[in-house]
């Protein structure tokens, strides 16, 4: 029963558990940060850091990050950037992949919000077509933009799609993402321009447990939160917005990869039994990205 949700009201099922079930990711795509910089500013993250970003630190952080992923048993694949894209490294926006219930793998390419990523997005459709993803796209006439999965977040191993809206991805986008997938969506507006993907105020831990930071939501779509997960973590101000603590990826229900520092979250999320696991990201929070912007997880 495919359909947009987007008040509580709305909900058709009582527990996650009514939902059919999804497979865990299997594997992760990254993209290595060659040509990785801040050369303008599309985010309140990026202003004063024009030209601040030390490339070699920068790529010293990304492969922690892929050593973790790979650590933590995922299947590690890369793409390389291109001179000329700064922000491709942040290959969680130009897609949105899903497996079907046959263990058909599919992909919706993304509307980058901004001129200056819309390049980015050929790379990516290429290495899908490469790699046997039958790809969608959405109608350019009438959806204005969508950035695959930095504003659209699978639940953890069920077949529901979480989609935030309001600042990079039209809330139309997942009219036709919930038709074509054949999946429900529960729909989440933005409220603050500071958490402008979905990715920046909202994490998945596993089937019942989300880390949020409730300030970036409306009323609304915290009512969804809390209807749908019998555990929500919350991020403070400081770690939420200087840290990114949200911005974390838990791909296993397990095992969670956080920016460094988030004393109080990593707290809540170790007293209800997650596995953390740190890594330094200060080169990619210059351009407003943390760990769950650097991949895209894959099946
Ligand atoms: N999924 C994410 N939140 N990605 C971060 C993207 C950062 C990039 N500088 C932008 O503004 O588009």
């Amino acid at each position: 029963m495919p359909q947009l949700i987007t008040t509580a009201e709305q909900l058709f099922f009582n527990s996650i558990d009514d939902l059919s079930s999804m497979p865990l990711p299997t594997d992760v795509l990254m993209v290595r940060p060659l040509h990785y910089s801040v050369d303008y500013v599309i985010n309140p993250h990026m202003a004063n850091q024009v030209g601040k970003v030390d490339t070699t630190e920068a790529h010293k952080e990304w492969k922690m990050v892929r050593s973790l992923f790979d650590r933590i048993g995922l299947n590690v694949r890369i793409i390389e950037d291109q001179d000329g894209l700064p922000d491709m490294v942040f290959c969680a926006n130009q897609s949105l992949p899903y497996i079907n219930e046959e263990d058909h793998r599919h992909v919706f390419m993304s509307i980058m919000h901004a001129e200056q990523r819309k390049k980015e997005v050929p790379y990516f459709e290429q290495w899908y077509r490469q790699n046997g993803h039958e790809i969608h796209y959405l109608d350019e006439r009438k959806i204005e933009n969508f950035e695959g999965c930095g504003d659209a977040i699978w639940h953890s191993g069920r077949r529901l799609l979480w989609g935030g809206y309001g600042h990079r991805s039209s809330l139309d986008a997942y009219q036709t993402i919930s038709d074509t997938f054949n999946v429900p969506v529960i729909t989440l507006e933005l409220a603050d321009e500071t958490f402008y993907h979905l990715d920046t105020c909202f994490c998945v831990l596993d089937e019942h447990t989300a880390l949020i930071y409730p300030e970036a939501f409306t009323e609304h779509g915290l009512e969804l939160i809390h209807a749908v997960f019998n555990r929500v973590i919350e991020a403070a101000e400081y770690e939420a917005e200087e840290l990114f603590a949200c911005n974390a990826c838990c791909p296993d229900g397990r095992n969670v990869i956080i920016q460094q520092g988030c004393t109080d979250v990593n707290k809540k999320l170790q007293d209800a039994g997650f596995s953390v696991h740190e890594v330094s990201t200060s080169e990619f929070l210059k351009s407003g990205g943390s760990v769950f912007c650097m991949k895209m997880l894959l099946w």
